[in-house]
């Protein structure tokens, strides 16, 4: 397809209107005079003209239209609508101002608890609006318990609030329990607060200090989520040139900037992640004038075997992917590997048909085998543009850069932006250190402006930006959004793909390195830590694993097939298995390198094929496992095994029997010892055990399970005592065991599941 700047003007005016065009509605649809009724279907009206019918309403950016009637039919309504109701609301009955729905929280206990929402205070006219609704009926609670979290230390104020208890109320409780008076500011110790806590069935638990490099993320993706829509400016698509070895990659990147750096290279092979912005000017294809000037910026990934590493991090940041296949060799391994890799990392993919100029160039053979890839054009109902090329001669060039334009406004609309004016956020592209200049890194700022002077946090480095050049090498003072920069002033050598942060205090910015690389060391040292039940547990916990993705390579296509619709088989709600690149040949670095994207839960398999050794060494170094087969079933009922041990398993809590406490006695070094009589079971030493009191659990709390340190009979360690016998028993971690407490003990089984 042609761009002509009629088509741009249309994606544009679309795009502001925050609607989405597809190619067809692009190339097809004329664009409607302003003011004028457009045809239904062609989206909503542009401001000024009437609606169509079956169209959304038009709103502006940020004119939360539809949220406002939402909010006034559930009844909420929020500060400025209320600001702006004023008028009609003086003529309502209850007279006033209005009251939030939904703003009381109700303790358990059925007791009301009236905290003004906006303020957060209970006192006050809202407050006290709050109450009278609420004596009205007029308000729906939200009942108050569960886990609350409580920030240390604990005062009588801090606590009253997290559990929704009066101060004074509290206090009372509180002189009870500990025999001392309390004022607001009196500090509670947490397991009396726990207790209390518990009373009303809430689970208090301590809110940990977040390190300082939780909160610069939160403050990250604070910023990410609160974007505020007037701030965001378009900002260019960053593209990767992605392909196999030698089909012209570097010569295409060339014939777009014009120079010629593939001459320059070592062996005519790419060496080094590089990245440089070029002005795409659309021309009119009748005058042949330039009408728009669209940045893009592009990373120039190597594509030769030796740096897949480099290739895979490539795309993880790229917003578009040009996938290069020479006309004259057609889709090669790593035409498959590089569009398996665009699409693990979700990117849009324009594909460039090279070396159309060639004699042996097959174009027809190139596009049905990239068809059997599932790259479809929109004539074939897919939505991938193809472009005919030839870097050598200049050919296509125009319309290659054309298609990238038409991918970012149509199929990008809305997600290119950018806030140029907050703090800088990126990634690294490539560390080095040079004689010279010392630390150098080419890094490409994704969100805000990188200045000189900033404090930059890149993985455990951090330093102040002393220079920054573009990629022309020229020395500049700031770089938006989009744009690829070398800066120097950074402590130490970061790794590619690292994140970089830009700080506001370089103590902060210290404190952090030196917490991640403190963490890193830790992580290279646990590698060999032994595995005992509870990190295991803790790590089997962690996975929530749903997808198993798997890189299958094998002998033929035929057997790539059979295993695809035998995998297909496994199939359960929980756990599916994606195939995230199939191939013929052996296990190659790339591969490996693939499944490094989510090694958790990636699987490298070989059908009658084996690993390469650069993938065998690759494998052993980042702990990725391979795994070969000869037959079919073997293979299957593998991967079936796998997926039924990321079902987690069921567990059942299996009651052994109760006691209740007749006698406590102190022991200096141990502990509360609880003399018990079994009332009914058995209480087994190695149980788990909670304490009741009053009917209610008073330990452990939820999400702790503990067991006996002790069990005896008379003076003897006992491994179980029964019914009708009388014991004696220390609980782990606890000292607060009183008379008539009763002792329940359970043991926890855990059932394996099957697909
Ligand atoms: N006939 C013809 N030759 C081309 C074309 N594009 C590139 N070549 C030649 O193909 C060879 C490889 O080109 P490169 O641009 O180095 O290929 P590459 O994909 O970047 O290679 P690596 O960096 O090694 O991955 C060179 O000899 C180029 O001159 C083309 O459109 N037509």
């Amino acid at each position: 397809m042609k761009l002509t700047p009629e088509m741009i003007d249309r994606l544009r005016a679309a795009s502001a209107r925050g609607q989405r065009l597809t190619l067809t509605d692009v190339a097809r649809t004329p664009a409607a005079a302003p003011g004028q009724p457009n045809k239904p279907g062609e989206g909503p009206a542009r401001p000024g003209g009437p609606p169509r019918p079956g169209a959304a309403p038009a709103a502006r950016p940020g004119e939360a239209v539809d949220d406002e009637e939402e909010k006034k039919k559930s009844g909420v309504i929020g500060r400025d609508s209320r600001h702006k109701n004023r008028g009609s609301d003086r003529g309502r009955s209850s007279g006033g101002p209005r009251v939030d729905r939904g703003s009381v929280i109700l303790g358990p206990g059925g007791q009301v608890d009236l905290i003004d929402q906006q303020s957060g205070s209970r006192r006050g006219p809202r407050a006290a609006l709050l109450r009278k609704a609420q004596r009205r009926g007029e308000i729906k609670p939200i009942i108050k318990e569960g886990k609350i979290e409580i920030g240390l230390p604990i005062t009588v104020r801090s606590l009253s609030e997290a559990i929704g208890m009066k101060t004074g109320e509290l206090a009372k409780r509180l002189l009870k329990e500990t025999n001392q008076l309390y004022g607001n500011n009196s500090p509670v110790d947490f397991d009396t607060a726990a207790l209390i806590a518990v009373e009303k069935n809430i689970e208090l638990v301590v809110k940990r200090q977040k390190t300082a490099e939780e909160i610069l993320i939160e403050e990250f993706e604070q910023m990410a989520t609160n974007v505020d829509p007037e701030k965001l400016r378009p900002r260019p698509p960053i593209v990767t040139i992605m392909g196999h070895v030698d089909h012209g990659k570097t010569t295409l990147l060339d014939r777009i900037r014009q120079s010629n750096v593939a001459a320059g290279e070592v062996g005519g092979i790419t060496q080094v992640i590089r990245a440089w912005s070029v002005m795409h000017k659309v021309k009119d294809p009748e005058t042949g004038e330039k009408v728009i000037e669209s940045p893009i910026t592009f990373l120039d990934t190597p594509g030769h075997e030796a740096f897949t590493k480099m290739r895979a991090r490539g795309a993880n940041v790229t917003d578009i992917a040009v996938i290069v296949v020479a006309a004259t060799d057609g889709v090669m391994p790593q035409t498959e590997e590089a569009v398996a890799h665009a699409r693990a990392a979700d990117v849009r993919i324009v594909v460039a048909i090279n070396k159309v100029d060639a004699p042996n160039a097959n174009v027809d053979r190139t596009r049905r085998q990239l068809y059997n890839l599932s790259l479809l054009p929109d004539n074939m109902g897919g939505d991938v543009q193809f472009v005919e090329t030839s870097a050598l001669t200049g050919q296509g060039i125009d319309d290659l850069l054309d298609a990238i334009v038409i991918e970012s406004e149509i199929n990008l609309a809305g997600e290119l932006l950018a806030d140029p004016a907050r703090p800088a956020f990126g990634t690294c592209l490539e560390g080095y250190m040079t004689a010279d200049e010392g630390v150098m890194a080419t890094v490409l700022v994704q969100q805000g402006t990188l200045k000189k002077g900033d404090i930059l946090l890149c993985g455990a480095n951090y330093g102040r930006v002393r220079s920054m050049q573009n990629d022309q090498g020229v020395n500049i003072e700031e770089a938006g959004p989009s744009t690829p920069v070398l800066v120097t002033g950074l402590g130490g050598v970061p790794n590619a793909d690292d994140p970089f942060y830009v700080v506001e205090e370089l103590t902060t910015a210290a404190k952090i390195a030196e917490a991640r690389e403190t963490k890193d060391r830790e992580k290279t040292l646990n590698r060999f830590a032994p595995v005992n039940v509870e990190n295991f547990a803790a790590t089997k916990s962690k996975q929530k694993i749903t997808e198993l993705k798997i890189i299958l390579k094998a002998e033929a296509r035929g057997s790539v097939e059979a295993i695809r619709k035998e995998l297909e088989k496994l199939t359960h709600e929980e756990v599916t298995t994606r195939i995230l690149h199939a191939g013929i040949g052996a296990i190659t670095e790339s591969d490996v390198q693939l499944a490094l994207t989510s090694p958790e839960d990636t699987l490298v398999i070989g059908f009658n094929v084996t690993a390469d050794d650069a993938a065998m060494h690759l494998a052993e170094e980042r702990d990725i496992s391979l795994r070969e087969y000869q037959i079919i079933y073997n293979l299957v009922d593998d991967v079936k095994a796998q997926l039924e041990g990321r079902l987690k398993p069921i567990e059942e809590v299996v009651h052994l029997g109760r006691a209740v406490v007749r006698q406590t006695f102190k022991h200096g070094k141990v502990g509360t010892i609880a003399g018990c009589y079994v009332t009914s079971g058995v209480l087994e030493r190695s149980a788990r055990v909670r304490v009741i009191r009053g009917g209610v659990v008073v330990f452990p709390p939820a999400d702790k399970v503990v067991g006996l340190d002790s069990l005896k009979r008379f003076k003897d360690d006992a491994k179980e005592v029964r019914e009708g016998f009388e014991c004696g028993l220390k609980i782990t971690d606890f000292n607060d065991i009183k008379v008539d407490d009763v002792i329940e003990a359970f043991k926890i089984e855990s059932r394996a599941r099957t697909l």
